[in-house]
């Protein structure tokens, strides 16, 4: 019998950022293995047009949740949806609901943040910062609450080298930071931020920081546990391999290489690619759930979901496994045949911007033009440019995560949850991880039929043909130019044709 699925039956557990990658992932294990908790009541806001009830159903009745709609088959009672903003004065729940989440919570998950690297300093303080100050006082006012587990990135810190399980502090007080955006205006908003943020690459990681203070210093009497993962990839295991959905780190990176967009990007291929499967970082987030409320140790314990340290992976390997498997299972509507490199040179990066990524789309919005369409590639090479500019700053470093507690952790489990609760990435076997992973971002993300498999290796072809083409043409021309103007040329012509 497992004992964490045993401790969550019977359980209200609080979930924030339940709609996203990591929170469907979080909601599914838990319904999975503990169908006979209580209740998971979960933060929602309106969005796109869809009301709450609808952003839940759609959660339920996707591919993720098909395995649990057969164990659970009443998942649609056992998921409470709140209406509440993270941005707004108590969240702006109703004053039933804030009763009955107060009165009755046992465990709180708290996943929601903005992840977006540029987010106004603003906004990522409202959301990563001020609103984990105010969960927090929603949990001291909770008599049942047993653990309050707080969602932190192993980047909090990326402005070391060596980062161990501990909370770094922040030059500046988050508390002052809460106070003075109350009266700074956007523009010393603006003018402070570089300086309040020093030797942090950009405000998520930043106020990711700030949050992991304000946890320290406003967790009272609560039993609080922070979970420190690294870049969260696709499922490893379960509920199947290669599920993810969003465009955020390697996914859009996979996507731009695969559709044949990405040709180049600036990165050390033998720094450590720290990837972590969602599935995994969801195993130990359950696991921390249980120990943080049964074991009720002394003080905050931190965790760190990481991978570097016990079975690292460097970007060389993965870009080369990533390339090989478009070879067996290419991207449909691919722009150019997949083909991209690492380079450290900062001369060569501008030339393959120039050469690879700009030149290209400036051709193919002209062809665009002509043909009476709108030109839009220019557009989105840029706004690919721009991505990988954010991301270059993870993918040209490495770091060492220590991860004590996480390894303790792992040998307190009983075989049973040891297995159900797999956290041990010295199991992941890489090769087959990243093939899986990028079958997944074909199917689950950019939601391709397998059986158009054939028909995405024609036109990869084709492109192929078009590519051979369009260099013996260009050659052509650039040899008759040449002939024209050097002596020398011509003789080398007039000796090779004779
Ligand atoms: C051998 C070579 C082989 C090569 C093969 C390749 C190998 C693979 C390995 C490569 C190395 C991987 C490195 C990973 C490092 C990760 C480090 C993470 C560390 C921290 C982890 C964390 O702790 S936390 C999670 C991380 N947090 C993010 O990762 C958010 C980032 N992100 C943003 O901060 C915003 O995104 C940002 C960028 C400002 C833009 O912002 P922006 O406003 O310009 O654009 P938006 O994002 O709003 O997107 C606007 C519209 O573009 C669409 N779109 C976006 N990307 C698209 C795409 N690639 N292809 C098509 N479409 C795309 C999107 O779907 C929207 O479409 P629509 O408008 O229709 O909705
Ligand atoms: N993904 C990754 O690579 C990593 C993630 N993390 C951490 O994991 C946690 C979850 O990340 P991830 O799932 O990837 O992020 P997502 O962007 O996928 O999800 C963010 C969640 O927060 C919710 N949210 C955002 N703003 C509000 C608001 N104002 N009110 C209510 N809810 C809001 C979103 O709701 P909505 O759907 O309405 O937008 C969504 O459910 C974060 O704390 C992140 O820092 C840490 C390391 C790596």
């Amino acid at each position: 019998m497992s004992m964490i699925a045993a401790f969550y039956g019977g359980k209200s557990i609080l979930i924030t950022g339940a709609t996203g990658f990591l929170g469907k992932v979080l909601i599914e294990k838990l319904c999975r293995t503990s169908p006979d908790l209580k209740v998971i009541y979960i933060l929602v806001r309106p969005k796109a047009g869809h009301t709450l009830q609808q952003r839940v159903s759609q959660i339920i009745n996707s591919k993720l949740f098909e395995k649990v709609r057969e164990v659970c088959p009443n998942v649609h009672e056992k998921i409470r949806a709140i209406s509440a903003d993270l941005n707004q004065n108590d969240f702006a729940i109703s004053k039933e609901d804030m009763q009955e989440l107060l009165s009755c919570t046992n465990i709180i998950f708290h996943c929601a943040a903005t992840v977006r690297f540029d987010d106004h300093l603003r906004h990522a303080v409202q959301l990563n910062v001020t609103a984990t100050q105010q969960l927090l006082f929603m949990a001291s006012q909770m008599p049942k609450l047993e653990a309050f587990i707080h969602i932190s990135t192993a980047f909090s810190n990326c402005n070391l080298k060596h980062i161990d399980e501990v909370i770094y502090p922040c030059s500046v007080e988050p508390k002052k930071i809460i106070d003075s955006m109350e009266w700074w205006d956007d523009a010393i908003v603006d003018e402070i931020a570089p300086k309040l943020m020093g030797d942090w690459p950009n405000t998520y990681t930043y106020t990711k920081a700030l949050g992991e203070m304000v946890v320290q210093q406003e967790s009272g009497n609560l039993n609080i546990a922070i979970i420190r993962p690294s870049i969260v990839g696709a499922t490893w295991q379960e509920p199947f391999p290669g599920w993810v959905d969003n465009l955020n780190g390697p996914n859009g990176m996979i996507v731009a290489a695969g559709r044949g967009f990405l040709r180049a990007i600036r990165a050390s291929p033998l720094a450590v690619a720290d990837l972590i499967p969602v599935d995994t970082v969801i195993n130990l987030t359950l696991a921390v759930g249980w120990y943080t409320a049964v074991h009720r140790p002394k003080s905050t314990l931190i965790y760190h979901c990481t991978s570097g340290n016990l079975n690292p992976c460097n970007w060389g390997k993965m870009g080369c496994q990533v390339l090989s498997t478009f070879e067996k299972i290419p991207f449909e509507k691919a722009f150019r045949r997949p083909h991209a490199d690492f380079t450290a040179n900062t001369i060569t990066v501008h030339y393959r911007n120039a050469v690879s990524h700009r030149a290209p789309a400036m051709i193919y919005d002209i062809y665009l033009w002509l043909t009476g369409r709108k030109p839009r590639m220019t557009k989105l090479m840029n706004r690919l440019l721009r991505t990988i500019s954010m991301l270059e700053y993870f993918i040209n470093r490495s770091w060492e995560w220590s991860t004590y507690n996480t390894e303790m952790l792992m040998s307190e489990l009983s075989p049973e949850d040891q297995r159900i609760f797999n956290f041990d990435v010295r199991q992941l076997n890489w090769l087959e991880y990243i093939e899986n992973y990028v079958l997944g971002v074909k199917k689950y993300l950019l939601k391709e039929d397998m059986a158009g498999i054939p028909e995405a290796k024609q036109h990869l072809r084709r492109l192929q043909n078009i590519y051979y083409l369009f260099n013996t043409v260009f050659f052509l021309i650039a040899w008759r130019l040449l002939i024209a103007r050097s002596q020398i040329a011509r003789n080398v012509w007039f000796f090779i044709m004779w």
